[in-house]
């Protein structure tokens, strides 16, 4: 109706038969349609049964999500707060007035003067990092040493500290509960990419089973732990400086206003810390290792800008450059979330490629290919090659709506600055005690995809041997 440029698609599935099938993961398709459509700025498609328009330039993209955020307010990603009712309050799911309320509660939890009370506990846990790494001796192992879940036991140790007040042990116990729950929700395999399918696209299906995306036995067990910790600090007065005091603090304001703020939602904002915080900074800190490991002259120029810090500065880790390019390259190369999705929330005017405009009605999801604009030789040359320098040149982070691995505008990643902060820590900590080196088993590049997963993972993992720096030097 519209008369944008279509992508063809199947009776019931629309383009998705391959995500059904789990042959692709979501982010593939949609980067296969925005190539198979040069110099459209974008295409109709079908989320199954649903018409939705891929936009294609990144011009129209940044509008999207700043200037005309108005018309684009919500996430278009359903969720049913009856299923998951814990999931229903992350602000990810939120809508209109009860996202903007809830964003603006949590914001100060992010505050720069917060994370700064954060340097000494995830140095603290950087420690522990290498202790685990040199006991393994992954330089001894064949295989080298599995990255990704090396990465998840760290991010889950610092989350689980900074969230719940909580060690959750992961490095010294291999059952350990928190990175159990951890891996029960993420872990990439047929069940839960199905689930995560029919969970935010398939509405009526997901009624029709009645399962939720969160397990009951995750439900269950977090809402013990977050449960007991209040309790403990409620009825001892204890105070500590993480995440849980400041919800606790909502809750007390609330109650002095006569407002409800109860269990549920600190509940369910704890577990956001922790959902949202692990797996992703995770996702990011193993690909980050992995492309290192391919370049010795990136690590080799992370240790000579390590060298000229002072050992206890962890705050001067932060402001590296060369390690934030390294970062934003490897997002750039393996954007965790590669694609976002908002619905249109108040009629728009899209400017057609022939001249005049169309309405874009209220209600159509609106789908922004993250992942290919990341890797599309116009906007990035040498698009699979890990160049950080890239990231030091002018201009090289591309045009601003075409990079966008934490989103942008007013829902970009509330927690966009501790996550860089604790996968540079954690990445500085390696480097500066390990050679990072390829293995047989580490898949060769560009990484091939996993289609069982709707975050960026690589197909058959990471592994990489650590060298201790003295041993590979000698
Ligand atoms: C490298 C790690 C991370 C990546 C790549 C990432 C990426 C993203 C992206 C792309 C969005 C959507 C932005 C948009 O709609 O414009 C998002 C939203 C969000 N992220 Fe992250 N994230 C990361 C880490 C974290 C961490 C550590 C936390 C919390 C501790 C967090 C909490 C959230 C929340 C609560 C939202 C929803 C914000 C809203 O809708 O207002 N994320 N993230």
């Amino acid at each position: 109706k519209l008369h944008v440029p279509w992508e063809p698609g199947l009776p019931l599935v629309g383009n998705y038969g391959r995500v059904l099938l789990q042959t692709a993961a979501i982010q593939n398709i949609y980067r296969d349609i925005y190539r198979k459509h040069p110099d459209k700025p974008f295409v109709g498609i079908y989320k199954f049964r649903k018409p939705a328009l891929l936009v294609r330039d990144p011009d129209l993209a940044k509008n999207i999500l700043t200037r005309d955020f108005s018309s684009f307010h919500d996430n278009a990603l359903d969720v049913d707060s009856k299923l998951d009712p814990l999931l229903a309050l992350n602000p990810f799911f939120l809508r209109g007035e009860q996202w903007k309320r809830t964003r603006a509660q949590l914001v100060p939890a992010f505050s720069s003067g917060r994370l700064r009370q954060l340097l000494q506990p995830i140095h603290d846990v950087t420690r522990e990092l290498i202790s685990y790494v040199r006991a393994e001796s992954p330089a001894a192992l064949p295989d080298g040493l599995d990255v990704k879940e090396l990465a998840a036991k760290f991010t889950t140790e610092v989350v689980s500290s900074v969230a719940f007040g909580v060690r959750a042990n992961s490095f010294r116990d291999p059952d350990a509960e928190i990175r159990r729950m951890g891996r029960r929700i993420m872990q990439a395999d047929a069940w839960n990419n199905f689930l995560f399918t029919i969970s935010f696209f398939l509405p009526t299906l997901r009624g029709l089973l009645r399962v939720s995306f969160m397990p009951k036995e995750v439900d269950r067990f977090f809402r013990k732990l977050v449960g007991e910790a209040v309790r403990h600090r409620e009825e001892t007065g204890v105070e500590r400086n993480d995440f849980l005091q400041l919800l606790l603090g909502l809750k007390q304001k609330a109650q002095e206003q006569g407002d409800e703020y109860g269990n549920e939602e600190i509940t369910a904002h704890a577990i956001t810390f922790f959902s949202d915080g692990f797996e992703t900074s995770s996702v990011a800190l193993s690909f980050l290792l992995h492309d290192l490991a391919g370049s010795a002259a990136a690590q080799r120029r992370l240790r000579e800008e390590l060298g000229r810090l002072p050992a206890d500065d962890h705050e001067a880790v932060l402001r590296m450059p060369f390690l934030d390019a390294c970062l934003m390259e490897s997002l750039r190369l393996h954007p965790p979330a590669g694609f976002l999705e908002k619905r249109c929330t108040s009629a728009y005017a899209l400017a057609l490629p022939g001249g005049g405009t169309a309405q874009l009605p209220a209600g159509v999801d609106v789908v922004l290919p993250v992942l290919a604009w990341h890797s599309d030789p116009a906007l990035f040359p040498d698009p699979h090659a890990f160049r950080p320098e890239r990231f030091l040149e002018e201009g090289g982070a591309g045009p601003r709506g075409a990079f966008v691995p934490f989103g942008d505008g007013p829902r970009q990643c509330i927690g966009m600055r501790f996550a860089q902060m604790q996968v540079k820590m954690g990445a500085a900590a390696l480097v500066r005690a390990f050679e990072l080196r390829r293995t047989p088993r580490s898949p060769a590049d560009p990484v091939q995809q996993d289609p069982k997963n709707f975050l960026a993972a690589a197909l058959g993992g990471l592994w990489l041997h650590f060298e201790p720096v003295d041993a590979a030097a000698a």
